[in-house]
C-alpha cells in the first residue's frame, strides 16, 4: 500500500500517503495486457463497471478526477497500451468531456473507445443504480471507436460524391482551356507577366466573360478605383479602348453606357472591393471571405499580390508577407470553395538574359517574392510579349504560356493573342480546335460552379 484516499459522507476527501505513486485505482488487480480495459473518472464508477461486467474485465479509475486525467493517463501509458481496447468512460459533464478530448489523442490510435452516459445520467455508477446492469454492459460493448477530428472512414466518403462532374469555367482562351480544363471550383490561379505587358487587361477580359456567363464575380483591383474597373468593363463591352473612354465619355451614347452598365455592373452578380487606398492584408482576407460566403461569389479576381501584401508590417520583408498571404488565401479557398485568379509580378532577370518586357521566356522561378506562389497555386499562367519590338504587329502579339496545371499536368505554350489598339480588345489568334467547345456551343449550358 502506497496511499489511501478517504471519502467522507459529505463527499469531501483526504489523501494519506503518496497518491502519485499509486497508479490508476484498481490497476494492481489486473495483469499487463489483455483484450479490454475500462477507465473511469471516479473510483465508484470503476467498481460499478467491474460489478456490471461480473468482475471479469479490468476496470480502473484515474485517481484525481478530470483535472488530473492527462497526468494520470500519461504515467500509465504503457500499461494501458498493452490492452487491445481502451474504453474511456468519464463523467457526462464539461470537465469529463474536456478530459476525454485531452486524453484520447494520447493513447494508441484505433484502440480508444468512448462511452457517454445517456440522458441525464452523470456517470457509470448513475447508470448502474438508475438504469441497471444490462445498460452498463451495453454501453461498454457498443462504445464507438474514437476518431480525431478530421479523420474520416473510407465508408463515410459517399460514392455518389465521387461521381460528380468537375467542369471548369472556360476562360476566353481556347487552347488554355484545352490544356487546363478551365478554372474549377476552389482553384487558385496565378496570372503573371512583365510590367505593362497586359495582366490587368487579361484579367478584365476574363472577368467580363465570367459575368456574361452568369457567374457571380468579385473584382479586387487594388491599383485602381472601383469606378475605373467598372469603366474598363464597359469599354471592353463597347469595343473601345479604356484610355479613349476616360478622356471622352461621350464617345458612347447614353444607351450604350446604360446597356453595358446593366449587363456587366448593375446585374446582381458583380461585387467590387472598395479599398479606399487601404489594402491591409487581414482586412483583405476578411473581405474576400465575405464576398464568398455572404455574396455567393464563385470567381474572384485579385490584382495584384504585391500590393495586397504591402500593408503587412513584416520585418522579414516581402517574401514572408507573400508566404502568409498565400497560405491564408489557400485556406480561404478550401473553406469557401471560391476560386481566385490572382495577378503576380516577376522578378528582375539577371545577367544578359532578355527581360520579361522584351519577350524573355518566363518560368515558375521567375515569380517575384516567394516559393509559396508556385507551390500553393493550382495553375500558373504567364503572358510573354516584346514591348519594344520594331514591328508593330509583333509588339502587340502576346503568347500565353502554361507554367503549371495541377488538374491536367499539362504545360507549355497555349494561345497567341493580338491586342487591337482600335478596340482595346485582346483577339485570340489560336484556331478553335475541334475538341474545344466554342462559346456558341455553350450557350445553353449551366455555369460550371
Ligand atoms: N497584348 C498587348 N499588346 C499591346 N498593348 C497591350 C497589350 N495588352 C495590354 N496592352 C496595353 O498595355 C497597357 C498596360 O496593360 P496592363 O495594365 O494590362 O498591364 P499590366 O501587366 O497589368 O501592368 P502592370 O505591370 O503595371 O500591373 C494598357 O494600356 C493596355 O491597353
Amino acid at each position: 500500500m502506497v496511499a489511501q484516499k478517504l471519502r467522507f459522507a459529505d463527499k469531501s476527501f483526504i489523501v494519506r500517503g503518496r497518491l502519485k505513486e499509486a497508479g490508476l485505482f484498481g490497476q494492481h488487480l489486473f495483469r499487463h495486457g489483455g483484450k479490454m480495459v475500462v477507465v473511469t473518472e471516479g473510483e465508484i464508477d470503476a467498481l460499478s463497471v467491474a460489478q456490471a461486467l461480473a468482475l471479469k474485465w479490468p476496470a480502473v479509475s484515474i485517481p484525481n478526477g478530470a483535472h488530473g486525467a492527462v497526468k494520470a493517463i500519461k504515467a500509465q501509458l504503457e500499461w494501458l497500451a498493452s490492452y487491445d481496447s481502451i474504453i474511456l468512460w468519464f463523467d457526462n459533464d464539461k470537465a469529463g468531456r474536456d478530459a476525454v478530448a485531452a486524453v484520447a489523442p494520447l493513447l494508441p490510435p484505433g484502440k480508444v473507445k468512448i462511452v457517454t452516459a445517456p440522458g441525464d445520467c452523470k456517470d457509470a455508477n448513475d447508470v448502474l443504480t438508475r438504469v441497471g446492469v444490462s445498460e452498463v454492459q451495453r454501453l461498454v460493448w457498443d462504445a464507438p471507436t474514437y476518431r480525431p477530428d478530421g479523420i474520416v472512414m473510407g465508408e463515410d466518403i459517399e460514392l455518389s460524391r465521387l461521381q460528380t462532374i468537375e467542369k471548369g469555367w472556360q476562360t476566353p482562351l481556347p487552347e488554355l482551356n484545352r490544356m487546363t480544363g478551365g478554372i474549377h471550383e476552389a482553384e487558385l490561379w496565378l496570372l503573371t507577366a512583365g510590367s505593362g505587358i497586359g495582366k490587368s487587361t487579361t484579367s478584365r477580359e476574363w472577368l467580363k466573360k465570367a459575368l456574361e456567363d452568369g457567374i457571380p464575380c468579385g473584382a479586387v483591383f487594388l491599383e485602381e478605383s472601383k469606378e475605373t474597373t467598372a469603366k474598363a468593363l464597359i469599354a471592353l463591352d463597347q469595343n473601345t479602348p479604356l484610355s479613349r473612354l476616360r478622356e471622352n465619355p461621350s464617345i458612347l451614347t447614353p444607351a450604350q453606357w446604360e446597356a453595358s452598365y446593366r449587363k456587366l455592373i448593375a446585374n446582381g452578380r458583380y461585387f467590387a472591393y472598395d479599398h479606399f487606398g487601404s489594402v491591409e492584408s487581414d482586412n483583405l482576407i476578411a473581405k474576400l471571405e465575405y464576398m464568398a460566403v455572404s455574396c455567393g461569389v464563385k470567381l474572384c479576381f485579385l490584382d495584384h499580390i504585391s500590393i495586397a501584401v504591402s500593408g503587412l508590417d513584416m520585418d522579414e520583408g516581402e517574401r514572408r508577407a507573400i508566404d502568409i498571404l498565400m497560405t491564408r488565401l489557400r485556406s480561404l479557398i478550401e473553406r469557401t470553395r471560391m476560386s481566385v485568379i490572382a495577378v503576380s509580378h516577376l522578378r528582375k532577370v539577371g545577367g544578359d538574359a532578355k527581360s520579361f518586357e522584351q519577350g524573355g521566356q518566363i518560368d515558375l522561378d521567375s515569380l517575384r517574392g516567394s516559393g509559396a506562389l508556385k507551390q500553393l497555386s493550382d495553375t500558373v499562367v504567364a503572358i510573354e510579349r516584346d514591348q519594344q519590338a520594331e514591328d508593330n504587329e509583333e509588339r502587340d502579339k502576346s503568347r500565353v504560356r502554361l507554367l503549371k496545371c495541377r488538374f491536367t499536368g499539362m504545360t507549355g505554350l497555349a494561345d497567341v493573342l493580338r491586342y487591337d489598339r482600335n478596340t482595346g480588345r485582346q483577339v485570340v489568334l489560336t484556331a478553335f480546335p475541334d475538341s474545344v467547345d466554342t462559346p456558341a456551343d455553350k450557350d445553353d449550358e449551366d455555369p460550371p460552379f
